[in-house]
């Protein structure tokens, strides 16, 4: 249109974009793309020192930049960068891409930059053998697209106002143990060990590498929000540690008293008494009048352990997004809870490796997964079967919601059942 700007005809432009790898240069132009995308409201400089603690550690050879090179010159105008995790899925701990990292230019926005990056991620992560990408996502409506669903709702920012002596007079209380309030840098390897074991075993979780224990225990006053320095409380019984929390406290004073708060920032537990003596000891700290919790999983025993569930209202935070970047790696490497048998017909736009029919036959051990012409029992986007891998999401919703078509009746109940875990997922991390 005549008197427009050259600029706003090019922005509604779709095109091919070149994805590229990128490395340690690229890496602070990838991160003030993310920057602007995300509002991070810190300086670059602030932004590179403090996630180049993990990266100058594993790498940069799995960034991907976008970048536009129709001028001539390339100018970085998206970016996409994943963690080599090992991550517990239901099979047991295997590598997971932990995706992170993703923001597109804001003039560059919708133009099909960020489904050019993802589409050679997920080339990139099959080509590499992995299985699984996870992610956490800014908004719920990105990543379906893109063959994520949601896989796990932990609870988010639970608080208890005047804890003092909260718990039920018959909580699991071991006067055997010892709990101990110490620096973190102090209790380091004991944060370790527990946190070792849990992760092994709790489906979400990931194996915490030394960088990242570093950006754990990170202490920097910009990371305490007006709270005091990180201490670690400790619980110790015969044979070591068996669990701790990670939290900060802060003082408030009132015309009627102390109202200080205590947050946690990270809560495990290896056995009933010792969520009690943790709990008591966070809730029981003099002066304080409000306990928060960052996240915790959706079968924390805390609501069992409170006389009144009301006391601290629970909401759940759909957390982590899970795709399964090797259908047929994935479903066979898992145990099922029931045996199942049927034929799944599966679209994936982004991975068409793995679009088609895929007989399963599965039972407590795993499953054999193969190709097949045969007709389907059940119709589903990849997607789906993400959200229902680590075993709590209902793809009965999806059926009753329309959204997947079953042609054998029974089928997605039978599948629900067999995918099913007892224990909540739980990631607690943001990466
Ligand atoms: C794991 C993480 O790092 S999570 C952080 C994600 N990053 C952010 O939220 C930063 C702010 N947002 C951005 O940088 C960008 O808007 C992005 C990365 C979310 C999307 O990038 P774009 O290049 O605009 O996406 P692209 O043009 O490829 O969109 C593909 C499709 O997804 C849709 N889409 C993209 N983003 C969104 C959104 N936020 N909400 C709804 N739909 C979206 C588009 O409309 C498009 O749909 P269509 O194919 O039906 O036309």
């Amino acid at each position: 249109m005549a008197g427009e700007p050259e600029e706003k005809t090019v922005n509604t432009t779709r095109r091919e974009w070149t994805v590229r790898h990128g490395d340690r240069d690229d890496y602070a132009e990838a991160m003030r793309v993310v920057g602007q995308a995300l509002l991070f409201g810190e300086e670059l400089e602030a932004l590179l020192e403090r996630s180049r603690l993990l990266h100058d550690v594993m790498g940069y050879e799995r960034l991907l930049v976008a970048v536009d090179d129709s001028e001539g010159t390339e100018e970085i105008i998206g970016s996409a960068n994943h963690f080599p995790f090992e991550m517990t899925m239901p099979g047991g701990p295997v590598p997971v891409a932990g995706v992170t990292g993703v923001g597109v230019w804001p003039t560059y926005r919708r133009r099909g930059v960020l489904s050019a990056i993802m589409r050679r991620q997920l080339a990139d992560i099959h080509e590499q053998g992995v299985r699984y990408a996870a992610l956490w996502a800014s908004e719920g409506s990105i990543y379906e697209r893109f063959g994520y669903g949601v896989a796990c709702h932990e609870m988010d920012e639970i608080s208890i106002s005047s804890p003092h002596d909260v718990l039920r007079a018959d909580a699991p209380r071991d006067p055997d143990l010892k709990v101990v309030l110490r620096e973190p840098a102090a209790v380091r390897a004991d944060l370790e060990r527990v946190h070792d074991a849990f992760a092994s075993t709790r489906v979400g979780q990931f194996r915490r590498t030394e960088p990242w224990w570093d950006r754990t225990l990170r202490d920097t006053p910009d990371r305490r929000e007006g709270r005091s320095p990180m201490m670690a409380v400790v619980v110790y019984g015969a044979e070591g540690p068996l669990g701790y929390a990670l939290y900060r406290t802060k003082a408030r004073w009132a015309d009627d008293g102390a109202q200080g708060e205590v947050y946690v920032q990270e809560i495990v537990a290896t056995a009933p008494a010792v969520w009690t003596a943790l709990f008591e000891h966070l809730f029981n700290r003099d002066l304080v009048s409000r306990v928060e919790f960052s996240f915790l999983p959706a079968d924390c025993p805390l609501h069992h352990l409170l006389p009144d569930r009301g006391r601290a209202p629970a909401k759940l935070f759909p957390s982590l997004w899970v795709r399964l970047v090797d259908v047929p790696g994935a479903l066979s490497e898992r145990p099922y809870a029931a045996a199942f048998e049927g034929v799944l017909e599966v679209a994936d736009r982004y991975a068409p490796w793995n679009a088609g029919r895929w007989r399963i036959k599965a039972d407590t051990d795993g499953a054999r997964v193969e190709a097949t012409d045969a007709a389907p029992d059940l119709s589903l986007d990849v997607h789906h079967l993400g959200s229902a891998h680590l075993g709590r999401t209902s793809l009965t919703g999806y059926l009753r919601a329309g959204l997947i078509t079953e042609h054998t009746p029974g089928t997605t109940a039978r599948l629900d059942t067999a995918l099913h875990r007892h224990d909540a997922p739980f990631c607690g991390v943001i990466f």
